[in-house]
């Protein structure tokens, strides 16, 4: 495909390269690693840059909603388009009900992206269907398209989240305690919602080798929920020297509080000097945190990760610690492998385990349109497999921190509650009072207990779910 550089200049960069990284999309890249390249190639930066992330995020995010409303203006299904202009089309659509780009900006520079990228005789067509999407609101459309549907349908196509995916929300929110029978439709959608909003970009200063100072320094915010987090209001994480030099990063504050219980669950036992397993530590951010807050406890790390290409993205991420001379031990190999090789012997031990990520869809647009409820069923046996060899690696009294960055209960409590059923060697101990603030205080609105459950709606972080197991002595 040709690049928007190969193209006639006669349209906006913006929208040009918004388009570009749909088609890359389309064709199975992602919005997050591909947005980036182009922009830098195209040389776009500051306003333009954002206008375009937003107009690239949003139109993929919302196409739920905005290819029904495409079909409905375009009299034909949405698969009868070519792929190009609907994804032209899509850019027009979220410039008219998600941006507040004028209505007839939307419509002449949609039209004008359509001549450049898909053909004067494509124009037509564009110019016809952005027409008539744009003789109705938003609202107008939504209630067409839901009027008769389920209120999981309809939740669907309003908040353009595959129905699958509402359902498993709803059921998450009410087995974590967070929802009620009376309270869930309005969290759900609050979730759905938080879903759809970009989120604020988060870092982490690794303790000993920056701090949150300094990130206030250049420009970020104290973070409120993480001890160890900033938040930037805006601008080029890449920027900042700390997190060049990967003493700081990106990372959410959610993942930052994991990292944090783990690593501060009380051991009885004393000063000796503990051994820490990250058993699928690629690629490396809560290996770097847990690091550098083993080396203030005088413990060492393991970082193992089974793709060769994550556990050099493990090194990378790792530089400064190594760099600095902290004691951890980076390894490539299957973790389901490791209780068996290494049984009995580490004092913590973190299970990250690859999920759906159902909680991390702000930051992944593409990602519900990808996934499938048959994901489920077998990250799930890969799950069970990895927590039970995790258990076997722990020392007798030593702690397993199971985590995933889904909150889909086929995932998180009926994980833990399979492999604890099957082990009477292990129990489960209350995580909540281990995620504390910045002010020291527990987080609040974790759930029922004991474990944790965090939502993009109530604590503005990725919906991570955390559970702490205690093998017995
Ligand atoms: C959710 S990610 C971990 C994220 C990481 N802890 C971090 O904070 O950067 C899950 C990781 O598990 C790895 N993985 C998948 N199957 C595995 C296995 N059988 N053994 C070890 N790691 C595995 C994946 O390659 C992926 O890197």
């Amino acid at each position: 495909m040709a690049r928007p550089s190969d193209r006639r200049r006669g349209s906006d960069p913006a929208r040009r390269v918004a388009w570009h990284v749909c088609r890359r999309v389309d064709e199975g890249a992602y919005a997050n690693l591909e947005l980036p390249k182009v922009l830098k190639a195209e040389g776009i930066q500051g306003r333009d840059a954002a206008f375009a992330t937003e107009l690239t995020y949003g139109a993929i995010r919302m196409r739920g909603l905005y290819d029904p409303m495409i079909e409905l203006a375009a009299g034909r299904p949405a698969h009868r388009i070519d792929a190009p202009i609907l994804d032209t089309l899509r850019l027009g659509a979220h410039q008219l009900f998600g941006m507040r780009v004028p209505a007839h900006a939307a419509a002449s520079e949609t039209v004008g992206l359509a001549r450049d990228v898909n053909g004067a005789g494509a124009a037509g067509l564009v110019n016809a269907v952005l027409r008539r999407l744009s003789e109705r609101t938003r609202e107008e459309w939504t209630e067409q398209l839901t009027a008769g549907l389920n209120p999981i349908e309809a939740l669907a196509i309003r908040h353009s989240h595959p129905a699958w995916i509402v359902r498993a929300l709803r059921g998450a929110l009410l087995a974590a305690g967070t929802a009620t029978r009376e309270s869930v439709e309005d969290d759900l959608q609050a979730l759905l919602e938080a879903d759809n909003a970009a989120p604020h970009v988060s870092l982490v200063a690794r303790p000993g080798l920056c701090t949150v100072d300094e990130l206030v320094g250049v420009g970020a915010s104290r973070s409120v929920l993480s001890p160890v987090g900033a938040v930037l209001p805006s601008g080029d994480p890449g920027a900042i020297r700390a997190v060049r030099e990967t003493r700081a990063a990106v990372q959410d504050e959610g993942s930052q509080l994991v990292a944090l219980a783990l690593a501060g669950a009380s051991m009885p036992g004393g000063d000796r000097h503990e051994e820490w397993l990250d058993l699928c530590a690629g690629p490396g951010g809560k290996a770097a945190l847990l690091a550098t807050l083993a080396a203030r406890q005088d413990a060492v790390l393991f970082a193992n990760e089974v793709s060769n290409h994550r556990t050099q993205l493990v090194r990378k991420t790792l530089a400064a610690v190594l760099d600095a001379g902290i004691e951890v031990m980076v390894g490539s190999g299957d973790g389901r492998d490791l209780g068996g090789e290494e049984p009995d012997t580490y004092d913590r031990v973190l299970v990250d385990a690859p999920c759906t990520g159902l909680g991390a869809l702000r930051r992944r647009p593409e990602a519900r349109w990808r996934r499938t409820a048959g994901d489920v069923p077998t990250l799930a046996t890969l799950q069970r497999d990895l927590l039970t060899s995790a258990i076997d690696t722990a020392r007798p009294g030593g702690l397993i921190g199971y985590a995933t960055c889904s909150p889909h209960v086929a995932e998180t409590t009926q994980v833990v509650d399979e492999v604890l059923g099957r082990r009477a060697d292990v129990i489960r101990e209350d995580a909540r009072p281990l995620f504390r603030d910045t002010a020291g205080r527990q987080v609040t609105d974790l759930g029922a207990g004991p474990t944790v459950q965090l939502w993009p709606h109530l604590h503005g972080t990725d919906a991570m779910f955390f559970a702490l197991l205690r093998k017995q002595t």
